[in-house]
């Protein structure tokens, strides 16, 4: 450090020490403990600090807090890892006002807050070793950038005391020390955000729009004792006009922000949809083309997003665009995550964290995409275990539904097929009620009913062909003399082919059976007639379903 800098420090700090009282040093103390505990072991050096001092917490509590920084970028709400973090803090270093500066520095940590912080090389005034505040998301003019930061006020620090973290907000007459995300925004002359300053917060407004990855910087005040190094005064004087400096992200707000055209509410024609889909997946593409991910992990997110698209293919909803809303912000805070996190983690890490969540979310819109493509219904829950009941018993209606017109399509081939009158219309009665009392819990298909054994469906019975055809005539005629008492031809010799969920095909002979399910028969197999009983005493007793 420049010693006229050192030397104009320990002034400041000495007056500190008779100006602001020991409260007030003491939330100094606290800072350069949180800072040695939360920022040094994640960046790997020694941030700036107040005093010099041994450090104050053994390594495994370091090595711990580590770990719990690094999963609380990829949380939705980190409020558990940061009271874990302060729990660990306060074993050695016991002050109320501990957790809100963890609060205070945690949001470099969190993809909700817009900004991280990031290694800074540039400023010989710190040995090129020091930090930066970046963007992680698109900041609008005069949006705020930290709603609850916290600061010291000083009253009465003479502004050529102001080397380090003193300065004069912009609104608010003093001058205060900044405390947290704020101590790590570095000077520029062509500065994009200001100080404004109300009680006990400071607040970072931005003055023009920040993109991400770029940079967030404010401008001191006119008087600051180091050698200004920012991007404009380096071009200065060979470049006269400034351009604004820009991080190194290609993303933009114009990437990130979904469509808002698609109709609700309203069920699109099989065409219609296919290219709403068709300029979603486009869209989804564009969007993931748009993140500027680190080269090594462009191959693990490229799958995940693969699959991810893949599988969105599938999905159509009138309602679709709310949960595209949704997914869109799920996947900026992604986005934002792997800004945060490119920063300082391992490529491993980033790797395995980024593909959970895109995971994650995918699965969530592809399990919302499936129920709506089960039926028109409206989707009230937002819950997913909602949906995962109403997506099973959506599927279980369709199933029945598909199976009820299978059974018809069979049915009308054999009407067309066979031409033996009495025993279509047999059949046919025979058909109407299974396809009438078909239940869901009991999902055999019968697909042909039919008077006797051909070459291709009998069940073997010892009987040769020419002897089984003149048997079949026989059965025939018999059949046609006999009426039942209720005016209803009986089946006579009806064999079934029964197709089972989970079983082979069967094809069950009937002897004689009537119309109430009773059989009459004499020489009935009893195998057959136990399996007969089993399929029409289920039809006949199980509950009708509703259509
Ligand atoms: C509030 S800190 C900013 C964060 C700092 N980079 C760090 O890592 O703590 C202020 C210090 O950053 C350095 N700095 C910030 N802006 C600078 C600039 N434009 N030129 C040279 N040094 C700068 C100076 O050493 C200054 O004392």
């Amino acid at each position: 450090m420049n010693p006229n800098v050192r030397q104009v420090k320990e002034t400041a700090k000495r007056q500190l020490n008779v100006k602001i009282g020991i409260n007030d040093l003491t939330i100094l103390h606290l800072d350069d403990y949180i800072r040695e505990a939360l920022l040094d072991p994640i960046y790997g050096f020694s941030t700036s600090k107040w005093f010099l001092r041994k450090n104050r917490l053994p390594n495994n509590c370091k090595e711990e807090i580590k770990k719990l920084i690094k999963t609380h970028i990829f949380e939705e709400d980190g409020s558990v890892i940061r009271k874990a973090i302060c729990t660990i803090l306060s074993l050695y270093e016991d002050d109320e006002r501990l957790s809100v500066l963890v609060e205070n520095y945690m949001q470099l940590f969190y993809a909700k807050s817009g900004f991280t912080a990031a290694p800074c090389h540039q400023f010989s005034t710190e040995q090129h070793v020091g930090l930066k505040l970046i963007a992680t998301k698109k900041w609008e003019k005069d949006e705020i950038l930290n709603s609850h930061n916290f600061n010291v006020l000083f009253d009465t620090i003479p502004l050529e005391l102001n080397e380090y973290s003193v300065s004069k907000p912009s609104v608010g007459q003093k001058e205060h020390i900044w405390l947290g995300p704020s101590s790590i925004v570095n000077h520029s002359c062509e500065l994009n955000t200001v100080y404004e300053h109300y009680e006990k917060k400071t607040l970072l407004k931005v003055i023009r729009p920040i993109e991400i990855g770029e940079e967030t910087t404010v401008n001191y005040s006119k008087k600051y004792f180091f050698k200004c190094e920012c991007d404009t005064c380096k071009k200065k004087p060979e470049e006269s006009t400034v351009k604004r400096k820009r991080g190194d992200s290609t993303i933009t707000s114009k990437n990130l922000i979904m469509r808002k055209t698609r109709a609700s509410n309203t069920r699109l024609s099989q065409e219609d949809s296919d290219k709403e889909l068709a300029k979603t997946y486009a869209l989804y593409k564009k969007l993931f083309d748009s993140v500027d991910y680190p080269p090594e992990l462009k191959e693990s997110a490229g799958s995940a997003e693969h699959s991810f698209t893949q599988r969105f293919l599938m999905i159509e909803t009138p309602q679709i665009d709310q949960h595209l809303r949704t997914f869109a912000k799920q996947t900026k805070d992604m986005v934002h995550r792997v800004q945060v996190s490119r920063n300082f983690l391992s490529k491993d890490e980033v790797n395995e964290n980024l593909t959970r969540n895109c995971w994650k979310n995918a699965e969530k819109l592809i399990q919302i995409g499936t129920v709506f493509m089960t039926g028109p219904e409206k989707l009230e829950a937002n819950d997913v275990d909602d949906l995962k009941k109403l997506q099973n018993r959506k599927t279980e209606e369709k199933e029945l539904i598909r199976r009820k017109e299978q059974v018809r399509e069979h049915f009308l081939g054999y009407e067309e097929a066979e031409t033996n009158p009495p025993q279509d219309r047999v059949a046919n009665l025979v058909m109407q009620r299974v396809i009438s009392q078909m239940s869901s819990q009991f999902r055999p298909i019968i697909t042909r009913i039919f008077d006797g054994p051909t070459q291709q469906t009998a069940i073997s019975n010892g009987e040769t062909s020419r002897k089984r055809k003149s048997a079949d005539r026989r059965r025939r005629r018999t059949a046609k003399r006999e009426k039942s008492p209720t005016g209803i031809p009986e089946i006579s010799d009806v064999f079934l082919r029964v197709h089972y969920t989970n079983r082979p095909i069967q094809t069950l002979h009937v002897k004689e059976i009537g119309d109430n399910g009773q059989q009459n028969g004499k020489s009935i197999n009893s195998q057959n007639q136990q399996k007969l009983e089993e399929v029409v005493n289920f039809f006949l007793n199980n509950p009708t379903i509703t259509q």
